[in-house]
């Protein structure tokens, strides 16, 4: 689904990004992770094509990025992100509604009837009872369901979660990720997400990419990746790593040093 080539970015002079070399499949459940600053944002942005990479290639469904138009780029991917939510007086079945744009003519017109989908991924996302609110009445994690819910309209093949468990409880960070996962059974899409918590990612990627200071660490499994000879020389801290009492796979305790 996505092939990246010797990728590399500068911010006035100041290399963020160096040699990114990954694949990722069609249908994977693929992480980011890395500490504060190593560019984890600046590699989804060039994914997404908000930003434009000094050297290297980005492939998407077998053609360059480069060679998409808005529009065709619109269809094929979406980005979950707060910031992507209009402003506060649309209603919640409204912010849905321009998750179809990229289908939508001119007119705003779309060839068929997509109340069904609509409906389908409101019930999904648990928003029917708060469908005719306004954003501004609608609590972090509510808006952050209403933004997943906007980018699942798109129908992509490709969806990009930037943080996308950051405002919320652990309840709710349980069930977005459930959600995204149960979208995917359905869907194939391949989704790409930047996280923060290793647990999460240990608990929710087939791969995961690690990222330092711009550099690629490796990309492996979680198993692989999650190693504490690893974790120790990217953020600079020792955790115990345990293997998960029901899923087996790696989870993380922090140790203080005081
Ligand atoms: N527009 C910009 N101009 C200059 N420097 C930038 C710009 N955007 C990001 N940077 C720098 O590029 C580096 C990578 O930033 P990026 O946001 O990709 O990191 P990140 O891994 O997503 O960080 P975080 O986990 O803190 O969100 C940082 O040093 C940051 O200060």
């Amino acid at each position: 689904m996505i092939h990246v080539r010797g990728l590399q970015k500068a911010y006035q002079g100041v290399s963020v990004l160096t040699e990114i070399d990954f694949d990722v499949k069609r249908g994977e459940f693929f992480g980011i992770i890395g500490p504060n600053g190593s560019g984890k944002s600046t590699l989804l942005k060039m994914i997404s094509s908000v930003i434009a990479p000094d050297a290297g290639e980005i492939t998407l469904a077998d053609k360059p990025l480069a060679r998409y138009t808005r529009k065709e780029l619109a269809r094929i991917l979406a980005v979950l992100e707060q910031e992507g939510l209009p402003p506060v007086g649309f209603r919640v079945r409204e912010v849905l509604e321009m998750g179809r744009f990229p289908y939508q003519n001119w007119l705003g017109e779309e060839k068929d009837d997509v109340t069904p989908l609509i409906e389908e991924i409101m019930q999904l996302l648990g928003l029917v009872p708060l469908a005719e609110r306004t954003l501004d009445q609608l609590s972090g994690g509510e808006k952050q369901r209403v933004a997943l819910g906007k980018a699942l309209v798109q129908k992509p093949q490709l969806l990009l979660l930037d943080e996308p468990t950051t405002y919320l409880d652990i309840g709710y960070q349980i069930q977005l990720m459930d959600i995204v996962r149960k979208w995917q059974k359905t869907t194939q899409v391949t989704v790409v997400a930047v996280l923060h918590d290793l647990n999460l990612a240990s608990l929710y990627c087939d791969r995961i990419l690690m990222l330092h200071k711009g550099v690629q660490i490796g990309v492996g499994t979680p198993q692989d990746m999650l190693q504490t000879d690893k974790i120790e020389a990217v953020y600079g801290t020792r955790p115990i790593v345990m293997e998960h009492p029901v899923h087996h796979l790696p989870q993380i305790m922090l140790q203080s040093r005081a």
